[in-house]
């Protein structure tokens, strides 16, 4: 069984505002409220490429009410804890450029966290669980290093796909795979990503230290893979690109669900690419045939 498990979990809002003014009033255009947060992302987008998966992880409020009953419209199984604040709503404002306000998130509790830990603790081998997002201020910066060691205790392959702090305190752990974006890379070791060449060498760093897979994308520039012996570039595909939230959690979903089939590194990074750009050409998730459609404009490269 494939579990992902979103700590933080959002209504993901978007609105589009042509000339956007700070400090003004500002009248907004087509809003769209999508289900979100990164596990749920990646559960949305496994079940639209017919992987059956478990959304895990903390819902409260209206907001959490909403995602609940979105996820099960799309027939998502699911097995949330409740918490007693609310689900945040993460505001992505699309103008000349896009901006995007991620709220912190609502409040977790120590006993509803030890429920999590029961809920991983009954994970069998071979399983696999995404870990994927922001870690709420009321849970510790270590806590996917903590499940990581249940995972490798209970050989289920941890997949974690995180930012700032979180990140920095999973390096040297074992991890099935680890997919920053370029901008979580430079933040991650303090520099600055200019070529696939420096993606590709600090993206080593990951893999030495523990990442079995680890591929960092890089938007609308493709993305490396970087796997044992073995380093691959692939481009993106070219299109109109409508909303790229979700793009790299469905990257994520896109390598599990071809790699889980195929077991072939060069054959999930290929639909890996194909899924986060469908996405990035769609306004919400993508669906499989926009996937297949990409498949044959991706061309995989080895690189050293
Ligand atoms: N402008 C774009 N054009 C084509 N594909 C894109 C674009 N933006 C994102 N993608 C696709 O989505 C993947 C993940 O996007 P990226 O922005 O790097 O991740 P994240 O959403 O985690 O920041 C990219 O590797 C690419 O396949
Ligand atoms: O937990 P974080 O880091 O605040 O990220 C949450 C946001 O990321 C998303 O999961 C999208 O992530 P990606 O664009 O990286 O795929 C949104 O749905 C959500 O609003």
């Amino acid at each position: 069984m494939i579990y992902t498990c979103t700590l933080n979990p959002s209504v993901d809002y978007i609105i589009h505002t042509p000339n956007f003014q700070a400090g003004g009033l500002n009248r907004g255009e087509n809003p769209d409220y999508y289900p979100g947060g990164k596990g749920i992302n990646v559960s949305r987008v496994l079940n639209r490429l017919g992987v059956e998966n478990t959304a895990l992880g903390f819902l409260g409020g209206f907001t959490g009410d909403f995602i609940k009953g979105e996820l099960k419209k799309e027939n998502i199984k699911s097995n949330f804890i409740e918490v007693n604040g609310v689900t945040r709503i993460n505001m992505k404002l699309k103008s000349n450029t896009e901006t995007e306000i991620n709220g912190p998130g609502a409040s977790i509790t120590e006993a509803q966290l030890s429920h999590l830990y029961d809920q991983i603790h009954s994970m069998k081998t071979g399983d696999f669980l995404v870990a994927s997002g922001s870690i709420p201020s009321t849970v510790p910066d270590n806590f996917y290093v903590e499940i990581a060691n249940i995972c490798k205790e209970k050989q289920v392959n941890m997949i974690a796909d995180t930012s700032s702090q979180a990140l920095k305190e999973l390096i040297g752990t074992e991890l099935f795979l680890v997919k920053p974006n370029q901008h979580e890379l430079e933040e991650l070791f303090d520099t600055t990503i200019d070529s696939f060449e420096d993606a590709v060498s600090y993206g080593k760093k990951l893999h030495e230290q523990g990442a079995k897979h680890v591929i960092v994308s890089m938007g609308g520039n493709g993305a490396v893979y970087i796997g044992t012996d073995v380093c691959l570039f692939a481009n993106a595909p070219k299109g109109e690109v409508k909303n790229s939230v979700g793009a790299g959690d469905s990257m994520v979903a896109g390598f599990l669900s071809a790699f889980t089939k195929t077991n072939q590194p060069k054959e999930a990074f290929r639909y890996a690419i194909a899924t986060g750009s469908a996405t990035a050409f769609s306004n919400d998730l993508c669906t499989r045939d926009a996937v297949e459609k990409l498949l044959q404009q991706i061309s995989v490269e080895a690189i050293d």
